[in-house]
């Protein structure tokens, strides 16, 4: 079977049965991603689809690429060859953020971040966040109910542990009506408990539609997402 890519419908010659016409379910595609940091390729000919409702497990061992195919997906790198089309807003949830001692922001203030819009060029879509006070507390509470913060509204950002920082950027997607949720779930530093309780609520994410791509280091999170992305070396092997 041949298949054209016309935008985002998928032309199918297959023989004998003439032309079938398929909308593509992807909420991303990306092809033929090649990066390199100097001569050290970093990711060589990546192809991936992330579907809406699913989640979607990037793993592999250390330096295999995963942190560098998450930022390309996110559209924070560029990929030196290869396309990225993404049908909707992506929220990334980066390993070990911090906010500067002298910005000293509340759990709600990041929350609330995700209320301001998207401003970036580099944004696929440019969807201006126009909402009165009202809604945008009403989108923060949401937010933070779902990620189960509510009682860390007002602590310091920085006094959050790694596992509620990661939700805290949840819930600012979250807040922002994000569809397409990119996490890089560093390999040590956070506990089991942690883990599962972050796992389970971009389950519940996916189980609202969303599309959810998370670099994942433990077998039971990789076994237990809807795909798996496995790279070796920059390669996807499987
Ligand atoms: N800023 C950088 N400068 C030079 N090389 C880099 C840089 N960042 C990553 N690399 C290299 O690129 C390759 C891919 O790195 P990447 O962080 O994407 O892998 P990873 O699979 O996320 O690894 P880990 O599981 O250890 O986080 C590795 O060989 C790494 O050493």
């Amino acid at each position: 079977m041949h298949s054209v890519t016309v935008k985002h419908i998928e032309i199918h010659y297959q023989k004998g049965l003439g032309l079938s016409v398929n909308s593509s379910n992807s909420a991303l595609r990306a092809r033929n991603l090649h990066f390199s940091f100097g001569d050290a390729p970093a990711l060589v000919g990546v192809d991936l689809d992330l579907e809406w409702g699913k989640v979607t497990a990037i793993a592999g061992p250390n330096g295999a690429g995963k942190s560098t195919l998450i930022e390309i997906l996110a559209g924070v790198r560029k990929a030196a060859r290869g396309t990225v089309d993404r049908k909707d807003d992506v929220a990334l949830v980066v390993q070990r953020v911090t906010t500067p001692d002298a910005l000293p922001l509340t759990v709600q203030d990041v929350v609330t971040m995700g209320t301001w819009g998207v401003s970036s060029s580099r944004a696929p879509i440019n969807r201006a966040l126009k909402m009165g006070a009202a809604e945008r507390k009403a989108r923060v509470a949401e937010a933070l109910a779902r990620v189960q913060l509510t009682d860390h509204a007002s602590s310091p950002f920085n006094a959050l542990s790694g596992g509620q920082r990661q939700r805290a950027l949840l819930a600012q997607g979250i807040a922002r009506r994000a569809r397409i949720f990119l996490l890089d779930e560093p390999a040590a530093g956070l506990d089991l408990e942690s883990r599962q309780r972050t796992r389970a609520m971009l389950a519940a994410e996916a189980a609202r539609g969303a599309a959810v791509a998370c670099v994942s280091h433990d077998e039971e999170s990789i076994e237990a997402a809807d795909c798996i992305v496995r790279l070796i070396s920059g390669r996807r092997v499987s």
